[in-house]
């Protein structure tokens, strides 16, 4: 069966789920599951080594979407690395402080506290107040840092029609007097080649198709073998999809060699709908192929363990064998940066996220545009 990933654009500031996590198996822990359900969400309890790199997705909830309440430290340390948007701790005393020390965000000191709301009005204060990411960069100026960037909408405004997107030029020269201070890299959901030619910055590292495809002073003939052999199935796909979408005005869909992007960005609203539906069974003809949203896109790519996330360890990883430590700092927008956002923060850095408002993300500050992260990047070279 083909794979349907559900990363679909919401910018609600209520969870989708409630995980009840502990490191060993607690019979009595199902019992705490209906007052949780009585917040209005869904809740499963499960296993801190069933999280692994991202949560499951019950519900199709991305982690970001996610609450964890944890049993025990080790569980809060495993649902930060997954990337869980609240990770609250339930315990007292003791228990309790080693939750907090291991990094949960809040604390429930027993289970008749699960219906005061304050799980619910946690993640949405945690969303809405992100903090401002300007102050958190000057305050870094100096230091080691790999700086990772997202193209479209970070360091460049979203174009009307993808091939008009553009680097500004105050935005290349400052990124070319930053690469010859840090190792920088753009990561995005361009092919390769269309990302090259746009950013003209021979010393950068370089991810496109959502980290399908690398370069660098070096390059990784294994990801790029592998990238190429889904060409077929890509190419398959488009020419199942261009007859059907032809029927919707406005719609652009672009092959990008290993994926390909369905931008409805031009669609009446109406229509957006049937299209985005058309799509996802059209894909689900084809095995191997998931459909990730992004903001007014459909991303079609194949169902392997590789996207932004894995490209940013693979970077940071270079970068250090290079450079020595690093601390990645990792700049986006969209719903595909939130891999790389939690890439970012197990390697000890940060996310930063280039939004006008906050939404759920596994990024730990933000900026309010490109012309915001402009000036703020300023701040590095002080
Ligand atoms: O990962 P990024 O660098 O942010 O690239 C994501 C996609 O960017 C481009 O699409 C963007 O512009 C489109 C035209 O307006 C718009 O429809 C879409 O919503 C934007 O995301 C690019 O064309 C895609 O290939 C990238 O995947």
């Amino acid at each position: 069966m083909p794979k349907l990933a559900s990363n679909t654009a919401s910018d609600s500031l209520q969870p989708s789920a409630v995980l009840v996590v502990s490191q060993r198996p607690r019979p009595g822990l199902g019992r705490i599951l209906p007052s949780l359900e009585a917040l209005g969400l869904p809740a499963v309890a499960m296993l801190a080594s069933q999280l692994g790199d991202a949560l499951p997705p019950p519900f199709h909830a991305a982690p970001q979407q996610v609450v964890v309440l944890a049993i025990d430290a080790e569980s809060v340390r495993a649902a930060w690395r997954a990337g869980a948007g609240l990770v609250a701790g339930l315990g007292s005393g003791k228990h309790g402080a080693s939750q907090l020390a291991a990094g949960a965000e809040l604390l429930l000191e027993a289970p008749s506290e699960i219906g005061n709301g304050s799980l619910l009005s946690a993640y949405a204060e945690k969303f809405r107040a992100l903090p401002d990411a300007a102050a958190i960069l000057a305050a870094l100026a100096g230091r080691p840092l790999a700086l990772l960037f997202d193209f479209d909408g970070t360091l460049a405004p979203v174009p009307d029609h993808p091939a008009d997107g553009c680097l500004p030029p105050a935005m290349r020269e400052l990124l070319a007097r930053l690469v010859a201070r840090h190792p920088l890299a753009v990561v995005s959901g361009r092919a390769l080649h269309d990302l090259a030619t746009r950013v003209a910055l021979p010393s950068a590292y370089l991810a496109g198709n959502h980290g399908l495809e690398l370069r660098g002073a070096d390059y990784d003939p294994q990801a790029l073998e592998l990238a190429a052999g889904w060409r077929p199935l890509l190419d398959a796909v488009h020419d199942r999809l261009s007859p059907l979408l032809g029927g919707y005005p406005g719609c652009v869909i672009e092959h990008k060699g290993v994926t390909v992007s369905v931008h409805y960005r031009a669609v009446a609203p109406g229509a957006a709908v049937m299209l985005r539906r058309d799509v996802v069974s059209a894909v689900a003809a084809f095995d191997g192929l998931v459909v990730d949203g992004g903001r007014q896109v459909l991303e079609i790519r194949p169902a392997i363990d590789r996207d932004k996330g894995t490209a940013v360890e693979w970077l940071h990883g270079r970068m250090q064998r290079l450079v020595g430590h690093c601390m990645p700092i990792f700049f986006g927008d969209d719903l595909a940066d939130e891999a790389a956002f939690r890439a970012a923060r197990r390697a000890g850095g940060y996310g930063v996220l280039i939004a006008r408002s906050g939404r759920p993300t596994a990024a730990s500050c933000r900026l309010d545009s490109p012309e915001a992260l402009l000036a703020a990047l300023a701040s590095l070279l002080d």
